[in-house]
């Protein structure tokens, strides 16, 4: 049992391809690596999340950040769990240390400002989405890389959920964009101030783990 997910600390360390991801960050600024996770590590945090829905300890996710921070829920309705909340499992430990080798990697590589990493586990329901948005809040552009990783081991064309990416930066909504398959094991990352996305309808529950790397917090009391 003891090692269920160390898998995941070794891709991230040795298999993960960290050049890669720093490259397609680089440019043209989004990672989409499919299938990459261990189903071992994908289990663990199935299990997570299904424990904390059937505690009823889902939060309804909002929109925005602390005193702005409002339940919108024409704009998405999904339910989560923030990882700093869950009791630390061996799963969520070996998912930091991940986080924490792909933010050196990003800092070495790209010399990306990142500080810190904060995520959280996420379940859409039936009928859930997310309508096309932006990471980076409003005057606070502490998030600078949005990881996702997706959990869904039945996922099948005409499932819906899939995460819709505007490649152009520039031309937003309105530009081309990509639909990603939320297949359990699926890794995506981007810029979070560059990236519009959304996730279109889903038609089975949609589980998924959504972390951001962000930059140095911007605090005018504390300058
Ligand atoms: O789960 C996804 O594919 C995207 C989620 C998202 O956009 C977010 O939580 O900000
Ligand atoms: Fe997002």
């Amino acid at each position: 049992m003891i090692n269920l997910f160390s898998s995941l600390v070794e891709i991230s360390a040795s298999h993960f391809p960290m050049d890669e991801l720093a490259d397609h960050i680089a440019s043209p600024g989004y990672a989409h690596f499919p299938k990459i996770m261990p189903t071992s590590a994908i289990s663990e945090l199935i299990a997570i999340l299904e424990a904390k829905e059937a505690a009823d300890a889902l939060l309804l996710a909002g929109v925005g950040q602390g005193a702005a921070l409002d339940r919108k829920p024409e704009i998405r309705s999904d339910s989560i769990f923030w990882l700093e909340d869950v009791d630390p499992s061996l799963a969520v430990i070996h998912w930091l240390s991940a986080m924490r080798q792909i933010r050196e990697h990003l800092r070495r590589s790209l010399f990306l400002p990142i500080e810190s990493y904060e995520g959280h586990l996420a379940r859409y329901p039936v009928g859930g989405f997310y309508k096309p948005h932006l990471d980076q809040h409003i005057g606070t552009p502490t998030r600078q890389i949005t990881i996702i990783a997706y959990l869904n081991t039945q996922w099948q064309p005409g499932d819906g959920g899939e995460l819709r990416l505007y490649t152009s930066p520039e031309q937003g909504v309105h530009g081309p964009h990509i639909d990603i398959a939320p297949t359990a094991g699926t890794i995506v990352a981007f810029r979070s101030a560059d990236f519009w996305h959304e996730v279109l309808p889903a038609k089975v529950p949609r589980l998924s783990l959504t972390g951001w790397l962000r930059g140095r917090e911007m605090d005018p009391t504390k300058v």
